[in-house]
């Protein structure tokens, strides 16, 4: 028999006690950080994501001059902190770290589809790429600029 869940806690079981900052999950996500093979599993994601990126020309102009291992810190960082893996986010904000990249439609698609590709290539579930793609979406408002 389990205690009663504090309002806004995760139910027991939902996430790793030991995460670091553990904060509460959405119940959709149970499952879906460990599925991506937890911390592990999201850096040799961003690593795989980041050859793909590298290696399509739509991404590349926009990924070639930057610091790629800063970038792929925080996108582990940020993936772990969405999905639930009890890790804050410390980088800037959506907004302010791409006002100056003129990035529309098209390149957010693209993307999200070099996303997908690195995604399968890693092995993660179908259904559980999808929930994260779910929480990204939204997310053009604050990327997309022209
Ligand atoms: C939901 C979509 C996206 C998410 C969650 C995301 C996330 C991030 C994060 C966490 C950073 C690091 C922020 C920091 O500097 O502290 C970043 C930087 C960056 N992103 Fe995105 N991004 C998205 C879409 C895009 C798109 C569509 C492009 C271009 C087509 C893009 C290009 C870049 C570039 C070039 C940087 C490095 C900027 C710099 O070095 O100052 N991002 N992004």
């Amino acid at each position: 028999q389990s205690p009663a869940p504090t309002a806004g806690a995760a139910p027991a079981g939902q996430q790793d006690p030991t995460a670091r900052n553990p904060a509460p999950v959405h119940p959709e996500l149970k499952g879906v950080f460990q599925d991506f093979g937890s911390e592990p599993g999201l850096t040799a994601l961003m690593d795989e994501f980041m050859a793909v990126m590298l290696e399509d020309p739509r991404m590349r102009p926009f990924f070639e001059n930057t610091d790629q291992p800063r970038i792929k810190r925080q996108l582990v960082e940020q993936f772990c902190a969405i999905l639930g893996g009890g890790c804050a986010y410390s980088g800037r904000d959506m907004k302010s770290s791409h006002a100056g990249l003129g990035i529309d439609r098209a390149d957010f698609n693209a993307l999200v589809e070099d996303l997908q590709v690195a995604m399968d290539r890693k092995g993660v579930p179908f259904r559980s790429q999808n929930k994260l793609l779910a929480i990204l979406a939204p997310m053009h408002r604050e990327v997309i600029t022209r």
